[in-house]
C-alpha cells in the first residue's frame, strides 16, 4: 500500500470545502475525492472499476467547474440552483441531461455516507474486526441500495482484497485523526443530504 497516503491531506482538502457560510466548495470536494482515489488505486487491480467510476465521476464535475459556465458550479448550492434553474437536470428519467452535475455529485455524496460508516467502524473496531466485514456492512448501510445485483457481487469480490486493519492504521499513522475527520466529513454529507432532499433530489435517475 503506497505511504503517500495522507488521511490528513484528505481531511484539509474536505474542511477546505466548508465556506464561511456552510456551501460547500466542488474544487474541493473533489481534491478529497482524487486523494480517496489515489489511496484506491494503490490497493490493487481489483479496484480499479471503482476508482476508474470515481474519476470519470470527477472528470464530469471538473468539466463544468472549467467550463463556460464554471461560475455557477462554484459551489454545490450553487450547481444546485443554476441547473434547476435552468432545467439541466433529468428529474425522473433519464433524457436529454444524462451527466449533469447535480446526479454525478449525487453518486459520490451516496459514496461519501459510505466512506463515513466505514471509518466509524475502523475508529471503533478491536483488534480482531475485520476490514472487509467494516467495509461491507457500510456499504449494506448506503451504496447497495443504489446498485444493481451485479454491481453489488463485484463489490463483494474487491472487498475480500482489503487490506486488514493494522495496515490500515499503519497507513493513516494517527488514529486520532479519525476522530476529527469523522465530523467534517459528516458535515460536508449532511449539508449536500439536506440541500438535496430540500430540492428533492436525492433520487436522480
Ligand atoms: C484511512 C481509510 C481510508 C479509506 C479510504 C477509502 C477510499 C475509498 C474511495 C472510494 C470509495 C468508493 C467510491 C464509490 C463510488 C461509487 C459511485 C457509484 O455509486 N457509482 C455507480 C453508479 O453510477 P452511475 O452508473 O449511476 O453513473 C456505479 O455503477 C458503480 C460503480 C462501482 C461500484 C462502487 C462501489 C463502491 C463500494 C465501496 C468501495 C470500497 C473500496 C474500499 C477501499 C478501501
Amino acid at each position: 500500500m503506497a505511504d503517500t497516503f495522507s488521511l490528513q491531506r484528505v481531511l484539509e482538502t474536505f474542511r477546505s470545502s466548508l465556506s464561511e457560510k456552510k456551501e460547500v466548495y466542488i474544487k474541493y470536494y473533489i481534491a478529497g475525492w482524487q486523494e480517496l482515489v489515489a489511496f484506491m488505486n494503490s490497493l490493487g487491480n481489483v479496484f480499479s472499476f471503482i476508482s476508474k467510476d470515481v474519476v470519470s465521476k470527477i472528470q464530469i464535475l471538473e468539466n463544468f467547474l472549467s467550463g463556460e459556465n464554471g461560475s455557477h458550479y462554484v459551489t454545490i448550492q450553487s450547481m444546485v440552483k443554476y441547473e434547476l434553474e435552468n432545467e439541466l437536470v433529468d428529474l425522473t428519467k433519464r433524457g436529454s441531461h444524462p451527466e449533469s452535475g447535480c446526479r454525478t455529485l449525487l453518486r459520490l455524496h451516496r459514496a461519501l455516507r459510505w466512506l463515513e460508516l466505514f471509518l466509524e467502524r475502523l475508529r471503533t473496531s478491536t483488534e480482531d474486526s475485520k476490514t472487509s466485514v467494516m467495509c461491507s456492512d457500510a456499504y449494506n448501510e448506503s451504496l447497495a441500495q443504489h446498485h444493481p445485483w451485479l454491481i453489488r457481487k463485484a463489490v463483494g469480490v474487491a472487498f475480500c482484497a482489503i487490506p486488514g486493519r493494522d495496515t490500515f492504521f499503519d497507513v493513516m499513522h494517527v488514529v486520532a485523526l479519525l476522530g476529527e475527520s469523522l465530523p467534517l466529513i459528516a458535515e460536508v454529507y449532511q449539508i449536500t443530504e439536506d440541500l438535496y432532499a430540500k430540492n428533492n433530489l436525492l433520487e436522480l435517475p
